[in-house]
């Protein structure tokens, strides 16, 4: 029987300009290849659904047969690790995440750190994921979407999982609907041990940064976090110095209580970027405690962000380069 394709252009009322890349219709069966880059799985599934019904309401055609293709998301993956625990890294990543989705960019962060899952905190969002084809749909917060194992447990008891349940649980972190995000940064867990090990060996990030507080302490250990990219082949992206000056709300007087600059002689010394530094400051406690992300207001924090996050994106061109 003859192909005559043309009833099938009812369908383009239904799938956005340029999805339907082929259609045809023979002996009653309607073939359709459509383009669905971009969209996440529930989209897709939703396009395909209204696709055949409406399909199956135009006169002659009695099977549908649809093809869904797309093209490679190209996604970049960036670590943000700490040698050390409660330097800021889960602080950081929240909000440069923030500042990257105000640049542009389309941000996913997956919150890895099984020590203290604190993403749902600092994101004001105890919103817990459905899985769709047993896969998990990332939460809307702040222009980002997020994933956390704290959404998977309850809080504390991740702290109890070692190996296998760990790695399986962040597996299914990372294997998640991102759909058309762009850029994902992983939260990891403080320290150099097996878990973070697993994880980037699974994440494949493009990248790393590294946080640390201008004390020797963190910084000896922010050099082992840095030792371990290297020995897997990440390159570090920058540092960021976390924690530096304080500006005494009542005088106004600046003074260093972590001592300051060290970070930025670490990164000239090993020779990566220095992303920059960001103050100690009641404000970035007090809203990230509030599930209020500074980045995501206006005012000094919030630009400080904004740079780091450009400067990010600079680093990540560089090394794409
Ligand atoms: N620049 C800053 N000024 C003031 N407080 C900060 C700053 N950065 C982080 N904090 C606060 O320090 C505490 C620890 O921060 P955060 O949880 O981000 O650290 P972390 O390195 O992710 O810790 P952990 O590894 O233990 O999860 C939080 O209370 C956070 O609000």
């Amino acid at each position: 029987m003859a192909d005559t394709a043309a009833p099938l252009a009812e369908l383009d009322k239904v799938a956005d300009a340029g999805r339907i890349r082929s259609r045809k219709l023979d002996g009653g069966i309607a073939t359709l290849v459509v383009d669905v880059t971009g969209l996440g799985d529930q989209d897709r599934s939703a396009l395909e659904r209204s696709l055949r019904s409406a399909a199956l309401g135009i006169a002659g055609v009695s099977e549908v047969r649809i093809a869904l293709t797309a093209a490679q998301q190209s996604r970049t993956i960036v670590a943000v690790g700490s040698g050390k625990g409660g330097v800021g890294k889960s602080t950081l990543t929240t909000n440069l995440a923030i500042a990257l989705a105000r640049a542009g960019k389309r941000v996913g962060v997956i919150d890895a750190d099984i020590y203290g899952p604190s993403q749902p905190t600092l994101l004001g969002s105890e919103e817990k994921p459905r899985a769709e084809n047993d896969r998990l749909i990332p939460v809307a917060a702040h222009g980002i979407r997020f994933l956390s194992l704290g959404q998977l447990v309850g809080a504390g008891q991740a702290l109890a999982w070692r190996g296998p349940m760990a790695t399986g649980a962040l597996s299914r972190l990372i294997e998640a609907d991102w759909g058309d995000c762009e850029i994902i940064l992983v939260d990891l867990p403080p320290g150099t041990g097996d878990v973070q090990l697993t994880l980037l060996q699974k994440a494949r990030p493009a990248g790393a940064v590294v946080v640390s507080t201008p004390q020797d302490l963190s910084l000896i250990d922010a050099r082992r976090a840095i030792d371990l990219f290297g020995k897997l082949n990440v390159p570090v992206l920058g540092l960021v110095e976390n924690m530096a000056s304080y500006v005494c709300p009542h005088c106004g007087e600046s003074s260093d209580p972590f001592g300051t600059g060290s970070v930025e002689r670490e990164a000239a010394a090993i020779g990566v970027p220095f992303l920059g530094r960001l103050p100690l400051s009641r404000a970035i406690r007090a809203a990230s405690d509030e599930g209020v992300p500074p980045a995501s207001g206006t005012g000094s924090e919030s630009d400080a962000f904004a740079e780091l996050a450009g400067k990010l994106l600079t680093a990540l061109d560089t090394a794409a380069a």
